[in-house]
């Protein structure tokens, strides 16, 4: 029997510096997050980082946080629920790092007789700290609890057009009403490297204004090329000129360099160059949670406002919005009927 497996990021239990702290360390450690030898990602993660940012961390989450949970939490578990009254297979909700692992949401599927399972990360790009680390954890799992399961993973949705077309009719329902100067499409960050060790060929990935135009095989897990993509896909559905947007990357932490232009950077720079009004859209992320909530809804707003912008917009993600919902569970029932997967 078919079922569905969809899988996000994760939260902490609570906004707290006792439950942030075991989050941060298993994610953190997680080798395709901070890809360094063993030794070296202990001192940097259980040394460095988790002295202080556990703390730091709680305090954001303090301001973000909803009576029922974390936001990312909450809405996944709505899109869930909403895209299995639309279904006929069993679907379950799994996290790659907390306490809602994906082991357990795969034991659900198990005990419904499900032994085919379709696999869904729930990011439209791909990256070796976000997609990748969801099907490896998820394939880990199931050879070793489930043996006679069979996975199947939908693959990074960035092209497709009815995600391009959802996602587009979202963020006109946003620009809707606010007058604006500027759009700036804000994803989060990754190391440089990251980009380099995802490239098949070895060769392509220079990062240099290039290669994320010129085609090649390379792309199909180039997270850069993806958001870039996503961009020019939805900028060419809005109809909207080259000088009415850009392109950002935000949430870096402070080791190795981090894909540029920085958000923040860009807060200024665009409020300096006198777009005074500004709508910031976040297509890295499906559900809103803390990276778009706090630090683009409130930080971004206070750094834009700081810099001289006068007026400016978070557009939510697409969440649990039915239009969303609904082509989720296109995909799904094309794959239940008919093995076809989203192109
Ligand atoms: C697009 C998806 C994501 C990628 C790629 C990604 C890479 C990445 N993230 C960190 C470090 C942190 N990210 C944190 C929060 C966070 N990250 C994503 C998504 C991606 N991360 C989401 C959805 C969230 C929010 C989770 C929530 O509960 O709402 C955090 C925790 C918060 C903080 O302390 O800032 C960290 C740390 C790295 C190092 C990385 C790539 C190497
Ligand atoms: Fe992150």
């Amino acid at each position: 029997m078919k079922g569905v497996l969809l899988v996000n990021l994760g939260s902490p239990d609570s906004p707290t510096a006792k439950d942030v702290k075991p989050y941060l360390d298993e994610f953190l450690m997680d080798p395709r997050v901070i890809d360094v030898p063993n030794w070296l990602r202990n001192i940097i993660v259980r040394g460095i980082i988790l002295q202080t940012r556990p703390k730091k961390s709680a305090e954001a989450y303090q301001k973000i946080w909803w009576e029922d949970g974390s936001p990312l939490i909450v809405i996944s578990e709505r899109f869930s629920e909403k895209v299995g009254k639309q279904i006929e297979i069993p679907v379950a909700l799994g996290m790659r790092y907390g306490s809602m692992t994906i082991k357990n949401a795969l034991q659900e599927l198990n005990d419904k007789g499900v032994d085919e399972v379709l696999l869904v990360p729930l990011y439209p790009q791909y990256a070796m700290s976000s997609f990748e680390t969801v099907v490896v954890k998820t394939m880990e799992e199931q050879e070793k609890y489930f043996p006679n399961m069979h996975l199947t993973t939908l693959p990074a949705f960035y092209k497709n057009e009815e995600y391009i077309k959802v996602l587009s009719e979202s963020i006109a329902e946003g620009l809707k009403g606010f007058e604006y100067d500027h759009v700036l499409f804000s994803y989060h960050g990754i190391p440089e490297r990251h980009i380099r060790k995802s490239d098949p060929t070895k060769f392509h990935c220079k990062i240099d204004g290039k290669c994320c135009t010129t085609n090649s095989v390379a792309h199909n897990t180039c997270y850069r090329h993806q958001c870039y993509d996503t961009t020019r896909r939805v900028t060419e559905y809005l109809g909207l000129d080259q000088d009415k947007f850009s392109v950002s990357f935000q949430s870096r932490l402070p080791n190795d360099p981090w894909l540029k232009p920085f958000t923040d950077f860009e807060f200024e720079r665009l409020a300096k160059e006198g777009k005074k009004r500004l709508a910031v859209v976040t297509p890295a992320f499906v559900a809103d949670c803390l990276e778009t909530l706090e630090e683009i809804a409130m930080e971004g707003k206070n750094q834009f406002e700081e810099a001289g912008g006068e007026s400016y917009k978070h557009i939510g993600c697409l969440n649990d919005s039915d239009d969303w919902v609904k082509v989720m569970a296109g995909w799904i029932e094309a794959w239940q009927n008919t093995e076809a997967l989203p192109a």
